[in-house]
């Protein structure tokens, strides 16, 4: 069934549940940790937050949750920032960290206290423990003793507890069975569906590459790429391959265009087919492959559009 109407309606009646962040910046000391970033999150979309480790995704979602200040720019949820929101957990559902959830309560408690807080009735309790699959034994057993996978599942439950518009999610399929990752893709876009408002950082980009509409992507603290999931991996560059792969290397970098390796030993250039097979004819180098590298999937974009980030990352 196309539900594209559907999700049009649904992003028009609830335009104010919009997560926005406007040139953002958090610096440490020197060092910016988040550098001028902008996006939107609209109600009925998915977006997915990728970067290699230490991008800034986690530092950004925590400013968006008032939880670090940015030293420039704002970010608002529902048109306020989280801070100044009447009762957050009934706004906006947050998971960032499911290891940091009180470990001696049992998951029923943690949620019951949570559920007071926000002012909604035991009844959410058992509904969102049951949503998302802690069954009764699950729910009367401490904290201490969930796995990983249990406590996302916990956290998620936190967040969805006050039926907020918007969710949150730092690495939520972290320490999810194959399963249970299935299982939130299916959550989250059911939310989405409803005109509810996502964003989901996640390493794996498979899972975000099933889930999400929308794409933020994030390499040293600054955006290198955001926009409609589908565009974008129309629009990723090439993927081209030569038996003598060092000769093809210097032809492309002579020509001006940038070149980074990927997985599967064929180089990543952000250009058009036809400017790379140009580059590669001009030096008499022969190919033995040349496509758009949409075809590899968000893996393939995402190394291209991140090359030399994390590598800055390790080396500071
Ligand atoms: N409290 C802090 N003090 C100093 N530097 C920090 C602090 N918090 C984060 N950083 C730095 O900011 C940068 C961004 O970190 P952040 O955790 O936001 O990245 P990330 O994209 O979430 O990474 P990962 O995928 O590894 O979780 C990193 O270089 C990190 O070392």
């Amino acid at each position: 069934m196309d539900r594209r109407p559907q999700r049009t309606a649904a992003r028009r009646r609830h335009a104010v549940h919009m997560i926005e962040v406007e040139q953002l910046t958090r610096r440490y000391g020197r060092h910016s940790a988040v550098d001028d970033v902008t996006f939107r999150c609209l109600p009925g979309t998915v977006t997915g937050f990728l970067g290699p480790n230490g991008a800034g995704k986690s530092t950004t979602m925590r400013m968006i949750c008032g939880l670090a200040r940015p030293t420039a720019g704002r970010a608002t949820v529902a048109g306020r920032p989280y801070r100044e929101l009447d009762n957050p957990g009934r706004e906006v559902g947050v998971l960032l960290d499911a290891a940091a959830q009180h470990v001696g309560r049992t998951g029923r408690e943690v949620l019951t206290v949570a559920a007071h807080t926000m002012g909604v009735g035991p009844d959410r309790v058992a509904a969102t423990l049951d949503l998302v699959g802690l069954n009764a034994v699950a729910a009367r057993r401490r904290v201490r003793a969930y796995s990983l996978g249990m406590r996302q599942r916990l956290g998620l439950a936190h967040a969805l507890l006050g039926d907020p518009r918007v969710l949150i999610l730092d690495e939520p399929a972290n320490g999810l069975d194959p399963e249970g990752i299935f299982w939130m893709r299916g959550l989250l876009r059911d939310f989405a569906d409803r005109g509810g408002t996502v964003l989901l950082s996640s390493h794996l980009l498979r899972e975000v590459e099933a889930v999400a509409d929308r794409l933020v992507v994030i390499g040293g603290g600054r955006i290198v790429a955001q926009g409609d999931k589908d565009e974008l991996l129309s629009a990723a560059g090439t993927v081209v391959r030569a038996r003598d792969p060092q000769a093809l290397r210097a032809a492309l970098t002579s020509a001006g265009l940038a070149v980074t390796s990927g997985t599967d030993g064929g180089l990543l250039v952000p250009a058009e087919a036809g400017v790379v097979g140009q580059a590669a004819a001009d030096a008499g180098v022969a190919l033995t492959e040349l496509r758009p590298a949409g075809s590899g999937g968000l893996e393939q974009i995402f190394l291209t559009l991140t090359a030399g980030t994390s590598v800055k990352e390790a080396v500071r």
